[in-house]
């Protein structure tokens, strides 16, 4: 797998497609890339579009069975490529795509949010939304990961916010990105390759998460329940804000970790600490979760930066925590 992180890399698709010769090439993308970069690749590249409308409400298995139909249509083989152009939400469903058909196709992906930049294009999670957050999915690595940091010059300033959601999860899980969060300055290769390097050593050691892999989900196991009980109207990396801070908090109460050094963070980068739903409910939504032992609550808790540790949690401190986190305002 070659993942390439250089201003100006998109313009260099051409030779890294040309050297894996596919048969055919179709690009995954929605409606905002095709108007925006999409044509950056069909200059270089001959490759048949598919475009799905924008939206966390599209990463389904319906539109994965339309973009399926398609594949046949224009005679796709395993050895044609996919590329997955856009944010997770392009890069999850395309590689679900990819790892699905014919039992897996080539695959490239093109992240231009910078949440996908640092997460959801690296590591080899694909998935829709079904019930739950990803809860059908697979893993699949692709064949290359392109990150130009200039496709985020088009991107609103409310997506490199909710970008730094995940950006501030590497900043919990590794003190070196903490430390480059404290002096923060400018989103650059630098920040981007950082966090990147800290998901791969973790994803080199263990792929399909059977252990260590798990930290990766410090955040989530009460953000994906806030995405889920908004139907998905909070966006992801808001939601996993929102889940550091329950985490923060939880740890707090049970190994005495220092919470402010999570809130700091995240009010450094605007991002949300409080919810605006029922505790019980969200509590229903995390009993669907991956992690979920049983119905038991697993959390991944920090105990200090650069160290996490994951734990079933009782209910009621679960229950706790959310109470006081809830907020009484409209604004989540
Ligand atoms: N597979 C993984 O390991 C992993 C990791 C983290 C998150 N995810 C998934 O990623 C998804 C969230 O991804 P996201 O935050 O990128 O959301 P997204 O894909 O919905 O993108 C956010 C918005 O930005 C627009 N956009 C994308 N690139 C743009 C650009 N360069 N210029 C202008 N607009 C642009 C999109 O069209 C969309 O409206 C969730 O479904 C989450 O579950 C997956
Ligand atoms: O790559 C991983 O592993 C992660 O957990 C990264 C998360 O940021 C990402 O949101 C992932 O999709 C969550 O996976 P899930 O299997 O818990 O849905
Ligand atoms: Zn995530």
């Amino acid at each position: 797998m070659e993942i390439i992180i250089k201003k100006g890399s998109i313009k260099k698709l051409k030779s890294i497609v040309d050297e894996l010769s596919p048969y055919k090439t179709a690009v995954i993308t929605n409606t905002t890339l095709e108007k925006l970069w999409l044509d950056k690749i069909l200059d270089q590249i001959n490759a048949v579009p598919i475009v799905i409308p924008d939206g966390e409400e599209f990463k389904s298995l319906e539109t994965a069975q339309q973009i399926w139909k398609k594949l046949i249509e224009i005679s796709f083989t395993r050895r044609s490529l996919i590329i997955g152009l856009g944010g997770g939400v392009m890069t999850d469903l395309a590689a679900f795509a990819a790892s699905t058909f014919m039992r897996g196709t080539y695959l490239g992906l093109i992240p231009t949010t910078l949440l996908a930049q640092v997460d959801a294009a690296i590591g080899g999670k694909t998935g829709v939304n079904f019930e739950g957050k990803n809860i059908i999915g697979t893993f699949y690595l692709p064949n290359f990961v392109l990150i130009d940091p200039e496709t985020l010059k088009t991107l609103p300033e409310v997506e490199i916010v909710n970008g730094f959601g995940e950006v501030v999860k590497y900043g919990i899980l590794d003190s070196r990105v903490y430390k480059k969060l404290k002096s923060f300055r400018k989103i650059d290769e630098e920040l981007i390759r950082e966090c990147v390097n800290v998901k791969l050593r973790i994803v080199e050691e263990d792929l399909r998460e059977s252990g260590k892999r798990r930290i990766l989900n410090l955040g989530h196991t009460a953000g994906h329940a806030v995405e889920k009980a908004s139907n998905y109207r909070v966006k992801h990396g808001f939601a996993v804000a929102i889940g550091l801070m329950a985490s923060a908090l939880i740890a707090e109460k049970v190994n005495g970790f220092d919470s402010g050094k999570v809130e700091e963070l995240l009010d450094k980068f605007s991002l949300p600490k409080r919810h605006s739903f029922e505790p019980k409910e969200l509590l229903e939504a995390m009993k669907i979760d991956k992690k979920a032992w049983y119905g038991r609550l697993v959390f991944i808790l920090p105990e200090e930066i650069g160290k996490v540790t994951i734990r079933e949690v009782e209910e009621k401190i679960v229950l706790a925590v959310l109470e006081a986190m809830k907020n009484d305002s409209r604004d989540n």
